[in-house]
């Protein structure tokens, strides 16, 4: 028996903007923006968790590739890791957020500066964003 969680979330790409979700909860969190995704049940892989969870949250079927860089601790017992994910079918829609929103490098920088983004995920988003503005730029 071990409580230990672990969250992973998706870093969905298309093209040049990611996919962002506003939470509704808890108060704390509720009206900013995060990557979707929720915890990894036993006998999952994060992989797994997060087709399941990207199914649940936004109504698609995803294929998971890499993972981020950044794996965020934010106190004992819970674990971040965040994966890209590409839509492989169905559309987006917000069926447990408020609501859903497609970014560019300037939209995700704004919601950075704003102090918009849940505060555990700016490591990812620092890093999404260094990427977005590659694609910007046809440089990859
Ligand atoms: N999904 C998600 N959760 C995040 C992110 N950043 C972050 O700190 N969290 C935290 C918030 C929550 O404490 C926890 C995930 O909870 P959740 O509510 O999304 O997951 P879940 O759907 O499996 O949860 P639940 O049904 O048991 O409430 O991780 C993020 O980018 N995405």
């Amino acid at each position: 028996m071990t409580d230990e969680v672990l969250v992973v979330a998706g870093a969905v790409l298309d093209g040049g903007r990611l996919l962002l979700a506003q939470r509704d909860r808890p108060a704390e969190l509720a009206g900013l923006w995060e990557l979707p995704g929720g915890k990894v049940e036993p006998g999952e892989s994060p992989a797994q968790a997060l087709v399941r969870e990207l199914c649940e949250e936004l109504d698609v079927s995803v294929s998971v590739g890499d993972s981020l860089a950044g794996v965020v601790r934010p106190k004992p017992g819970l674990t971040l890791v965040a994966m890209r994910a590409t839509i492989v079918s169905g559309t987006v829609r917000a069926v447990e957020h408020r609501a859903l929103r497609w970014v560019d490098a300037d939209g995700l920088s704004e919601l950075i500066q704003t102090g918009s983004m849940v505060p555990n995920d700016l490591a990812w988003a620092r890093e999404l964003m260094g990427e977005l503005q590659v694609r910007r730029h046809g440089l990859s």
